[in-house]
């Protein structure tokens, strides 16, 4: 299958978990996070749940880190130009949903990509190379290309890696892990 095709594919496959099924897969995604080594990390960037779609549901990752002292930042979008900013999440930050049903922060401090110690980032799919599929925009690729080369780049998805995506292109930045149910 190509990219298109494994995009849908996967898409409908985590629309289709019932919610019994997704808590028990997000379980165990939560307790491999848990046990990460984060003692260099001082900032992480993840992102807040898009409902539609059946995303893994992240606030419990959000609340783990902040009792851990480590900083929050979560991103705005773009999609003139499909890019992302990127905001510190605080207890009291308000949000908004935005018309494509993603949850940002309304008024908060921007924060450089360069500051970010570790992102997790969303997947439909990814293969055992660690290259991903989203949803097609490329937010996270110009995103992650921003980055600093030492920053550490998790993916979460509740389906294991394929074999290989072939159609990988230019801008395909691999990750350093991607955490699926064991
Ligand atoms: N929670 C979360 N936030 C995220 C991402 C993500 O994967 N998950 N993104 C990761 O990159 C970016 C947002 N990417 C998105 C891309 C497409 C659609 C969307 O609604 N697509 C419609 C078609 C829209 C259109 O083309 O007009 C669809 O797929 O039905 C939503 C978010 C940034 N924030
Ligand atoms: N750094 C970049 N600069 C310019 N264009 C880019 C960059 N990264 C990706 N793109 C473009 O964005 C589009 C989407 O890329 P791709 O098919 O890899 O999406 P994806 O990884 O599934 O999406 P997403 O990152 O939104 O989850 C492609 O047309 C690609 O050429």
């Amino acid at each position: 299958m190509n990219k298109k095709q494994l995009r849908a594919t996967y898409k409908q496959k985590r629309e289709n978990l019932s919610s019994a099924e997704k808590n028990f897969l997000q379980e165990n995604i939560y307790q491999q996070i848990y046990n990460l080594d984060i003692s260099d990390v001082k900032i992480i960037h993840i992102f807040l749940s898009l409902e539609k779609f059946n995303e893994i549901n992240t606030s419990p990752i959000i609340n783990y880190f902040r009792t851990k002292n480590i900083k929050i930042v979560v991103p705005k979008t773009n999609f003139k130009n499909n890019s992302l900013t990127h905001f510190y999440l605080e207890e009291d930050t308000e949000l908004a949903i935005n018309h494509y049903g993603i949850p940002e922060p309304k008024d908060a401090i921007e924060v450089s990509e360069n500051d970010i110690d570790l992102v997790f980032v969303p997947l439909l799919i990814s293969d055992k190379q660690h290259h991903r599929i989203g949803y097609g925009k490329g937010f996270y690729d110009r995103f992650l290309s921003n980055c600093r080369p030492n920053c550490k780049k998790i993916g979460l998805n509740f389906f294991k890696p394929i074999s290989e995506i072939k159609d990988i292109n230019e801008f395909d930045i691999p990750l350093d892990l991607v955490l699926y149910p064991k």
